[in-house]
């Protein structure tokens, strides 16, 4: 599987402010761009944070860009919640049914919830005893044919995907604004790295909406001998 990560963020580093609420920081060509990266995309994933702070639909806005369904129908990339506890509303956005949902839960999750969720259209994922297993679970969503995964955030999740070492490239809208506040979600939040931190290599660098669209790549970790 190929996973990559895209996120918008303001000059110092947020993803939102500390309402968390979304926040516009694309502008109209780099939501075109972030449209294409789905419509290229198997699946597209976001963690419960996301879910909960902004009800996204997570579907293509262009369908044109999509292959068709066997009905003829536009044929929109899966979503993705990691959710370990199904927080996931049963009501969102996500798990309507403009696509195939796959919630990755973990064994902690309440059975009432579960039963809730069930009721959607959403495929419910187990991968892990008290927290979602990321690799565990991503390795599920590849048997069922997701090759391309996006990931588009929140700061929580992105860390936990550098941490298990499952990212294979970073980009990064940087808008022209400043948003501020030590408890602003930023690109990776989770504990952070001390001493080991993932190595990325520039493979682009482009002028847009005023501000810059970076593109980085994980290099192959060359295993310990
Ligand atoms: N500007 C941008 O491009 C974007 C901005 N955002 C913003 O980011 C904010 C949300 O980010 P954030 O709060 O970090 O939330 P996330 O979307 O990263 O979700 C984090 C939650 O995911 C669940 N989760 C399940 N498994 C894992 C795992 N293995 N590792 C990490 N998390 C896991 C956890 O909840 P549990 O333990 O219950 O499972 C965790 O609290 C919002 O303000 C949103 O607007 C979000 C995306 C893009
Ligand atoms: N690329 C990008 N730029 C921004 O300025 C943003 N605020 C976001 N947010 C992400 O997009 C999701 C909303 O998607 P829908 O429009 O509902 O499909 C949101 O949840 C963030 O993941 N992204």
């Amino acid at each position: 599987m190929h996973v990559v990560v895209n996120a918008a963020m303001s000059a110092d580093g947020k993803l939102s402010s500390r309402r968390r609420e979304q926040i516009k920081i694309s502008g109209s060509e780099d939501f075109e761009r972030v449209d294409r990266l789905r419509a290229d995309s198997d699946a597209v994933m976001v963690g419960v944070g996301t879910v909960l702070a902004d009800d996204p639909s997570l579907t293509v806005d262009e369908t044109e860009l999509l292959p068709q369904s066997d009905d003829g129908t536009p044929r929109q990339p899966a979503r993705v919640v990691a959710d370990s506890r199904a927080r996931t509303p049963p009501d969102a956005r996500i798990v309507d049914d403009a696509a195939t949902t796959y919630l990755l839960v973990s064994g902690a999750a309440p059975v009432e919830r579960i039963k809730a969720l069930s009721a959607t259209d959403a495929e419910i994922v187990t991968a892990g005893e008290t927290r979602t297993d990321l690799d565990a679970a991503l390795d599920v969503l590849e048997a069922a044919g997701i090759e391309q995964l996006m990931v588009e955030g929140g700061g929580e999740l992105i860390h936990s995907l550098f941490a298990a070492d499952l990212v294979d490239e970073l980009t990064v809208f940087v808008g022209p604004t400043v948003i501020g506040g030590r408890d602003a979600p930023t690109l990776a939040d989770g504990e952070g790295f001390i001493d080991e931190f993932p190595a990325l290599q520039l493979d682009g660098v482009e002028r847009m909406d005023g501000g810059v669209l970076l593109r980085w790549s994980v290099p192959v970790s060359e295993p310990n001998s």
